[in-house]
């Protein structure tokens, strides 16, 4: 017997999809991720993962306009030719004259490099710490609005680094996805499957697990050999294998380790990766697209934040900005 209110599933059946967790008729729906989904929304889950899954062969039908952070991503590598993704870290110390000790300061820097640099990008990331640690999550919130309003085909990524156990982490997942409406959130993949379902349970949203970051230290555990493979790699195999079901998953790999971008595009085939480290921290350009680059000439996400944010230092840092913008995004283009 199905549950009440057309709840797809059997009275006291479990929900296969995320931590078996109980139906419960008397909710009107069943359990997701601590939400409850009601048949029409599952429906459109169903569907939404259809389209993914299209969209990944390349054989999905445009008047379903799919809506994906995978579809959205592969549509701006596409229309504004780009591989580049513009990382909002705003540090107010940094900021020009006329914006410091402004109240909504962190917003309107953030907003004016995401204008002058929206046609020139395939995603904006921003780091929610420089937001946080100034009490600024409102200015947060209000910035990934306003890319969504100004800037519709530009998917956001909340870089959040997140990773707890399932009940918190259904908390985190709505933070991201539901409070400040990210396209997609980091994860960090070291408390295993169950910590990362309650994303994976938004099929549309994208999950973006840390594999072989930018940083040197990097190397003091995802470097260990784990029965005759190195940690990073079996995390790069795992994702691919048995988490991306929904084909919602990217992996980070830092521009720092060319030689692991090529190991790791070995073992996810297609699957995007966020790689970090360009500018400021010294990545190679070249060496990351010969390294990272999909036959398509796409798959990278590649991150500067420091070199594009703080480019200029007076009333035209936006404009300075967008020439940063614009010379890096030349200079992925032309090893594509
Ligand atoms: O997940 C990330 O974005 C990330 C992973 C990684 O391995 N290394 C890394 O630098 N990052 C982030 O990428 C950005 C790099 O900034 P810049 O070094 O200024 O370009 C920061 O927001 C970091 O938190």
């Amino acid at each position: 017997m199905a549950g009440g209110w057309g709840c797809p599933h059997e009275i006291n059946d479990t929900c296969s999809r995320v931590n078996n967790l109980p139906c419960d008729p008397g909710m009107k729906g069943c359990v997701l991720a601590g939400r409850y989904v009601f048949a029409n929304e599952d429906k459109n889950i169903r569907l939404r993962q259809k389209q993914a899954r299209e969209a990944q062969a390349g054989t999905q039908n445009p008047k379903e306009a799919p809506m994906t952070f995978s579809t959205t991503l592969a549509a701006a590598w596409r229309n504004n030719n780009s591989l580049l993704c513009v990382g909002l870290d705003p540090d107010p110390a940094k900021f020009p004259a006329h914006l410091q000790g402004q109240p909504q300061g962190i917003f309107e820097f953030c907003a004016g490099i995401a204008d002058a640099t929206a046609d020139l990008v395939c995603c904006f990331k921003p780091q929610i710490a420089y937001f946080a640690a100034r009490r600024a999550e409102d200015q947060l919130e209000a910035l990934i609005a306003h890319i969504h309003e100004k800037h519709p085909g530009i998917p956001v990524i909340l870089d959040a680094k997140r990773g707890d156990i399932g009940s918190t982490a259904e908390q985190y997942a709505v933070e991201a996805f539901e409070r400040y409406r990210a396209d997609a959130v980091t994860i960090n993949p070291y408390m295993g499957k169950d910590s990362v379902e309650p994303y994976l349970a938004y099929p549309d949203k994208g999950v973006i697990l840390l594999c072989r970051t930018s940083n040197p230290g990097g190397s003091d555990l995802q470097f260990l050999d784990v029965g005759g493979e190195k940690l990073y790699e079996r995390v790069a195999r795992l994702v691919v294998s048995e988490w991306n079901s929904n084909g919602q998953c990217a992996l980070v790999v830092g521009a720092t380790f060319p030689a692991e971008i090529a190991r790791v595009r070995e073992i996810v085939g297609d699957m995007p990766l966020l790689v970090p480290g360009i500018g400021a921290q010294g990545g190679d350009i070249e060496a990351t697209l010969k390294a990272g680059k999909t036959a398509a000439g796409t798959g990278l996400m590649i991150n500067s934040s420091r070199a594009i944010l703080y480019a200029g230092k007076g009333e035209d840092y936006a404009q300075a900005a967008r020439q940063a913008a614009l010379e890096t995004r030349d200079a992925i283009n032309r090893w594509r």
